[in-house]
């Protein structure tokens, strides 16, 4: 199981710092949700910021874009010499040309799917995929609750994945604790996105390894 802290629940003051912290104390991938403030409801921060997180951190980053238009974002990103990339389906009309996008640039390229957008959304291009983001809170914000009908989406995606013999990732972001982190890791999931169980935890080595089932 690895861990991907979300950045959006660092405090951003000392963020070079908090950063550190979850390095060099477990986290295995960086989580960041760039919002535009359309797609979702909020807004994050942009390619600027991750470019000087990229400067602070060895860490694979794992950005997450929440907006419409994403393909706008590729080429900045291939820049800051992130890993991996997701993108909405709701959000984007060529899911295929999107990911040949992606990973025409080495870069790790995965499909979010919305709590109540069906699996079955992105069923022809899975094969394609490196991973899939199952969100399992209306995005936007952080510290929401966990909606417990996503366990079961994980679940079926899981088996339609070993069906099919790919070897497709889950990350599952929204939501995730300690008191979670086993259903989600028996149901399929790979990756487990923390942004309040990790980064509002006074001792993060802690938060991390109690993720870790
Ligand atoms: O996608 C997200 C919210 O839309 C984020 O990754 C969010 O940071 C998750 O936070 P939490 O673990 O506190 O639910």
């Amino acid at each position: 199981m690895e861990i991907a802290p979300s950045v959006l629940a660092a405090n951003f003051v000392r963020l070079e710092d908090e950063i550190r912290d979850v390095e060099q104390n477990g986290a295995d991938l960086l989580h960041l949700d760039v919002m535009d403030g359309h797609f979702v409801p909020n807004i994050s921060f942009g390619p600027p910021v991750i470019k000087s997180i990229r400067t602070v951190t060895n860490l694979p980053l794992d950005v997450h874009l929440m907006t419409y238009n994403p393909q706008d974002y590729l080429d900045v990103l291939e820049s800051i010499s992130v890993q991996y990339i997701s993108f909405h389906v709701e959000a984007v009309p060529h899911l295929d040309r999107m990911i040949q996008n992606i990973k025409g640039r080495n870069i790790k390229a995965g499909i979010a799917l919305n709590p109540g957008t069906p699996i079955g959304a992105i069923e022809e291009v899975l094969p394609l995929l490196d991973y899939v983001l199952i969100m399992s809170v209306n995005p936007g914000f952080g510290g929401q609750k966990f909606i417990t009908y996503t366990l079961d989406k994980v679940r079926r995606l899981k088996d339609f994945i070993i069906n099919k013999e790919l070897s497709t990732l889950i990350e599952i972001d929204g939501g995730v604790n300690k008191d979670n982190a086993r259903l989600l890791k028996n149901a399929g999931a790979d990756i487990l996105v923390a942004g309040s169980s990790v980064f509002n935890q006074p001792d993060r080595k802690d938060a991390i390894e109690s993720l870790k089932v």
